[in-house]
């Protein structure tokens, strides 16, 4: 700071600063809070100034998010929302595997299957921790570091930026596992990238590479993360030299086929992941940020999000409601498929299902375990 400056904020600054925080100064185990000093864009460090990095912390499960990760998340957000020191904050996931494949399915068999008003009361928590990042005093950042599905995919889009390692994927899960993505997903996808590829991400349940999600404009940016022979290669699984085909449908970021897919699959084994691309972009941008009026920064972003916030509040009560009964049928049965069936076989026999219910059949338990897979032998 100027001396100058520095005189004045002596002279004008109270003496004593109220504390507005409403949480504890703790974040649960499984989400990790950390202040990062702020740099300006020529790197050198802002002195006083910090990013918050808020990390998901479960790596073994993909960093998906229990009841106790979801309360950590939404005090988090508010500790980093109220911190008059803190630039930005930084929403990112443990390791290179995953950002966050959405809720625990372990949780969601094993408590929740079955247990509505449970369910609903786990859903009120989900949504404050929507609301807590669509309302958060400072601009946030997805660090995507691996891929971001289901629930993982809605609380990435609640963010205002997203940088994402071009490993990773990003897509629903719900309507494969017995939920629908209406955590999020069905009030920002249309708004972020138009109604027709919304139903597509939304409903299909076939993630996007991270080149198709930053052309579709779900991510702001890309950047490699594969390092063979010491140099960065572009995501070898997915076309990114070429626009169009031959009949002139855009193909960048779709995955190759045939002997090209099987290339790059060696190419892939071959490599190791190196993540220092993706943290010089995320701080380029926070940097970017800092150099900004921090009221004028923060209107703007409020005005910008409020296409993804006004969906969202419109719906998140009534979501809510229907996600608790579907604890009662389709959750139940997927959810548990998920946790419960081999390995190679998680989703339940869809099309048994539509058969009973298209003879009047009632969810009867003895239906729900007739269709989830069992280990052969
Ligand atoms: C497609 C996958 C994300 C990744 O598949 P793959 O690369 O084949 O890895 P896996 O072997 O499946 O996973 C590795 C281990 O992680 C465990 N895992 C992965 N995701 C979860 C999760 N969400 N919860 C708990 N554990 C998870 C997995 O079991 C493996 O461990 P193991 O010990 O068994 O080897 C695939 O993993 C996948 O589809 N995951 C589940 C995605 C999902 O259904 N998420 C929930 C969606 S619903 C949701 O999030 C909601 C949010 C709020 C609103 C309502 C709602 O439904």
């Amino acid at each position: 700071m100027k001396p100058e400056t520095a005189t004045i904020v002596d002279r004008t600054a109270p003496a004593h600063l109220n504390d507005h925080d409403l949480v504890p100064h703790q974040i649960v185990p499984g989400v990790l809070y950390e202040k990062k000093p702020a740099k300006r864009p020529d790197g050198s460090v802002a002195e006083g100034l910090f990013n918050v990095w808020i990390t998901l912390d479960n790596q073994k499960q993909y960093n998906s998010y229990t009841t106790e990760m979801v309360k950590g998340v939404i005090m988090g957000f508010r500790e980093a929302s109220n911190a008059r020191d803190v630039v930005s904050v930084v929403f990112t996931g443990a390791g290179d595997k995953a950002f966050c494949t959405g809720g625990n399915t372990k949780e969601y068999a094993e408590y929740y299957a079955g247990n509505p008003q449970e369910y609903r009361a786990y859903m009120r928590l989900f949504n404050d921790m929507v609301s807590s990042i669509l309302g958060c005093d400072k601009p946030v950042i997805c660090r995507v570091n691996g891929m971001r599905i289901g629930g993982g995919q809605e609380i990435g889009m609640a963010a205002d930026f997203s940088i994402a390692q071009d490993l990773a994927k990003f897509g629903q899960a719900g309507p494969k596992h017995g939920s629908a993505p209406i955590g999020g997903a069905t009030d920002f996808l249309p708004v972020m990238i138009g109604c027709e590829q919304a139903m597509v991400s939304g409903s299909l349940c076939e993630p996007w590479s991270a080149h198709k999600a930053a052309r579709v404009g779900i991510i702001m940016d890309v950047v490699p993360a594969l390092k063979v022979d010491g140099k960065f290669v572009a995501n070898p699984l997915v076309v990114t030299d070429r626009y169009l085909d031959e009949y002139g449908r855009i193909i960048h970021g779709e995955s190759k086929t045939g002997d090209e897919l099987m290339k790059g699959k060696d190419l892939l084994k071959q490599g190791t992941i190196d993540l220092s691309l993706l943290d010089a972009k995320v701080e380029e941008v926070c940097a970017k940020i800092l150099m900004t009026f921090p009221d004028c920064f923060t209107k703007t972003i409020q005005e910008l999000r409020k296409p993804k916030l006004n969906a969202w509040n419109a719906n998140k009560e009534n979501s809510r409601d229907w996600l608790g009964l579907n604890m009662m049928t389709e959750a139940r049965t997927g959810f548990r498929a998920f946790n419960e069936g081999p390995k190679d076989e998680r989703e339940i026999d869809f099309v048994a299902l539509r058969q009973a219910l298209a003879k009047g059949a009632p969810w009867t338990p003895e239906l729900i375990e007739s269709l989830i897979p069992k280990a052969k032998g």
